[in-house]
């Protein structure tokens, strides 16, 4: 099979401006010759054409659901991208749009419709739902009002549903109640005996059958992760009493691990399956409400994923739900690598991770999850406490504020509440704060200048995958040399899209698919401005249609310089808007 790249110019009317300046001062910016056709010409497009990859390339599957925003519904061949989006655009340029992705988990305190709007306004990209908590009915009601906020009014908030997973847990308090307060030294009963009415004082109920022949006199039982501390005294059948070591408060269905001459007891637990029979009732759900993303708990190994990618595949046909695995276990650190080459996105679960390994380990594991995930092309999303204490107070701690820009430096994909916007008093403070700091450390790097060096191994598989590879390589690079405002990238899939957002580049990367689905999978990932658009494999019409619907809708003006990828043809052209 011939495989010739073949590079041509384009030329176009002229306009003086900063495009043709940079281009023609400029030494040789790439390794081919750029032949001159027309003196006059300002526009220059230089675009690489592998022609037998157009047909091989990323297949469209999946339709995803009609939406009809408000902003589309009119004109099937319109664009549709979410209003804060656009209001950013229109007020602030290209340059000041927010890279990094937040994902709010959804509760009480958030599961209204205002208050979900709220959230969108507020820079929610993906809605999570914690299957530990609330019944499938409560869950299918938010997933009803998210798509019902996309849908009037041109959102693409993606949802990501969580398992519960097998690790043991307490159980729900009963009778109303949300939480107790264990004091120093006092007694409590854990107890896995079915209490047919409501619990006995200071008595918690824990969801493991084996829990009571497993622990023994003298361990330590910690809660969610330490948060309270519990010393086992006596074992009496079915009933666990414990002394409460280090006093807190304790939430419904916390985790709990116990700890015997200073290491984690984790046999019998490595016996409980990574996906319990109701995890895989509750997937079962999510395929049928068609979420965006199913996270798994407590990943073990690389084959659990590839078991549930293929039992979703073979459910949901043409569906295309990614499957992330939470990294919280010692287990899954062991087998990062495969984990992550199996999956199609990452979480650093620090919640429970942080009690499974000493705490002091968490961040060298944190940094570690964020590089292997950006190496392989995975996206991450760093969770778990990052503005706790905002559960109770309307501003964070100077040490969270550091916290939440370690993330953001690392290039993290997404940013995640857990317990601030599901329970807390302030989950649209705490958003603003994810969102403000975001902005900020962002804004510092550009002004820096700090490109990142990260050695980026070549991840194809394929012949085709490896132009596509290098353009997105090539085409990242060029922006940062050339300080284009901006990289639009045409993509059926998403793979270019992600490829592009890998490189981590200067400008934001406007993300143009005709898939509904798509559009909302990608607003997981760093710097990618996901659009629906219809397009054809006519670059020159994609790049006139495209120019004057951002334009006519103020989001972007004349003279502005970038660069267009396409993955029908597999190309790279740089150019000012007309
Ligand atoms: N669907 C829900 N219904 C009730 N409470 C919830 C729900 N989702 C989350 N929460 C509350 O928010 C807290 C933080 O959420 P999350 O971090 O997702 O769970 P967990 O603390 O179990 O790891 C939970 O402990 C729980 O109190
Ligand atoms: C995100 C986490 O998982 P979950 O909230 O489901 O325990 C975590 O442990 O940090
Ligand atoms: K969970
Ligand atoms: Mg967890």
């Amino acid at each position: 099979m011939a495989q010739a790249l073949h590079f041509s110019i384009s030329t176009s009317t002229p306009s003086p401006n900063r495009a043709f300046s940079k281009l023609s001062s400029s030494k040789s910016f790439l390794s081919f010759p750029i032949r001159r056709i027309s003196p006059n010409s300002v526009r220059k497009s230089i675009t690489a054409v592998y022609s037998d990859v157009v047909s091989s390339t990323t297949s469209d599957n999946g339709t995803g659901s009609t939406a009809t925003s408000l902003f589309s519904s009119t004109d099937s061949s319109g664009i549709e991208v979410d209003t804060v989006t656009e209001a950013e655009l229109k007020e602030n340029g290209f340059r000041s749009t927010r890279r990094t992705k937040l994902v709010c988990t959804i509760g009480p305190a958030t599961c209204g419709f205002e208050q979900l709007e709220a959230l969108a306004v507020g820079g929610m990209n993906v809605a999570r739902i914690n299957m530990c908590h609330g019944t499938r009915d409560w869950h299918r009601g938010v997933i009803e009002k998210v798509r019902r906020l996309n849908e009037e009014k041109g959102y693409a908030v993606a949802i990501m549903m969580d398992t519960e997973g097998s690790e043991i847990h307490m159980g729900d308090f009963g009778g109303g109640v949300t939480s107790a307060k264990a004091e120093d030294g006092e007694i409590w009963t854990f107890s896995v005996r079915a209490f047919d009415s409501a619990l006995p004082e200071n008595t918690i109920n824990v969801n493991y059958d084996g829990f009571a022949e497993d622990v023994q006199v003298g361990d330590e039982l910690l809660v969610d992760g330490g948060m309270v501390r519990f010393e086992v005294i006596e074992k009496l059948g079915p009933d666990v009493k414990c002394r409460c070591t280090d006093p807190g408060l304790l939430l419904p269905r916390a985790n709990l691990t116990f700890w015997r001459d200073g290491s984690l007891v984790r046999e019998r637990n490595a016996m409980l399956p990574t996906i319990s029979s109701k995890d895989w009732l509750d997937i079962d759900f999510g395929i049928a409400e068609g979420v965006d993303f199913i996270a798994i708990s407590f990943v073990k190994s690389a084959e659990v994923i590839n078991h549930l990618k293929s039992y979703i595949a073979a459910r949901s046909r043409g569906s295309d739900i990614a499957v992330i695995a939470k990294i919280e276990s010692v287990d899954s650190l062991k087998n990062l690598e495969d984990i992550i080459q199996a999956c199609d996105g990452a979480m650093v679960a620090r919640g429970d991770l942080g009690a499974q390994i000493p705490l002091e380990q968490v961040p060298s594991a944190q940094q570690r999850i964020v590089q292997v995930c950006r190496q392989l092309n995975k996206p991450v999303i760093v969770a778990s406490q990052l503005l706790e204490s905002m559960i109770e107070y309307p501003t964070p701690t100077r040490a969270e504020v550091a916290d939440v820009s370690e993330a953001v430096r690392q290039r993290a994909d997404a940013l995640m509440l857990s317990g601030e916007s599901a329970m807390g008093q302030f989950p649209e403070k705490a958003l603003t704060v994810l969102r403000s700091v975001s902005i900020r450390i962002e804004r510092w790097w550009r002004e820096e200048k700090r490109h990142e060096a990260m050695e980026l191994p070549d991840i194809s598989s394929s012949f085709s995958d490896s132009i596509s590879e290098e353009i997105c390589n090539s085409a990242a690079k060029m922006a940062n040399n050339l300080e284009v405002d901006a990289i639009f990238v045409y993509t059926k899939a998403g793979h270019m899209a992600s490829l592009l957002s890998r490189c981590r580049p200067d400008c934001p990367i406007f993300a143009f698919t005709s898939t509904t689905s798509v559009r909302r999978r990608l607003n997981l990932q760093w710097g990618l401005i996901p659009f629906r658009l219809n397009f054809t494999d006519d670059m020159e019409s994609n790049l006139n249609k495209t120019f004057a619907l951002l334009k006519a809708r103020g989001m972007i003006q004349s003279g502005a310089l970038v660069i267009a990828v396409s993955d029908m043809l597999q190309s790279i052209q740089v150019m000012n808007v007309p």
